[in-house]
């Protein structure tokens, strides 16, 4: 799994909203529209934080799985392309690494 992995799945998701097959679960999702979306993203977060707590890695796997698709759809309900949220993370990353430097002493010893 990697960005390149979400980013192509956000683009399948995308694909199937236009595509006329009738036997996509996802296109019959998005056409319930964003607030049928977030229950559902709800219902996979929940199952993932009971596999999180008492059930096994495989377990919790599939269901963070589960939970990103969900996500990935919802955003895509939404209109809002999964690449705003890779910057609004690298925006994080950046801002982090200020407030680190900030917080060194100007001498540079160790604090
Ligand atoms: N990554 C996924 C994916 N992850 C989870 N799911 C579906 O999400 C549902 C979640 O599990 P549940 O047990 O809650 O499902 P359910 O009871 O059948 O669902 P509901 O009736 O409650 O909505 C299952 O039906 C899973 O198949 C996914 N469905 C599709 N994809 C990918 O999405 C793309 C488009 O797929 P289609 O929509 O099938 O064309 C493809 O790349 C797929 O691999």
């Amino acid at each position: 799994m990697s960005e390149h992995t979400l980013a192509r799945l956000a683009a399948t998701i995308k694909a199937r909203r236009a595509s006329t097959a009738s036997a996509s679960y996802t296109k019959s999702l998005l056409e319930k529209g964003a607030a049928a979306c977030a229950k559902k993203l709800g219902e996979e977060a929940v199952e993932t934080v009971i596999a999180g707590v008492a059930e096994s890695d495989d377990k919790l796997r599939a269901e963070a799985a589960d939970l990103l698709y969900h996500l990935m759809v919802l955003l895509e309900a939404r209109n809002v392309p999964i690449e705003a949220v890779f910057a609004e993370l690298d925006s994080r990353t950046a801002q982090s690494g200020h407030a680190e430097k900030a917080s060194r002493p100007k001498d540079g010893s160790p604090s």
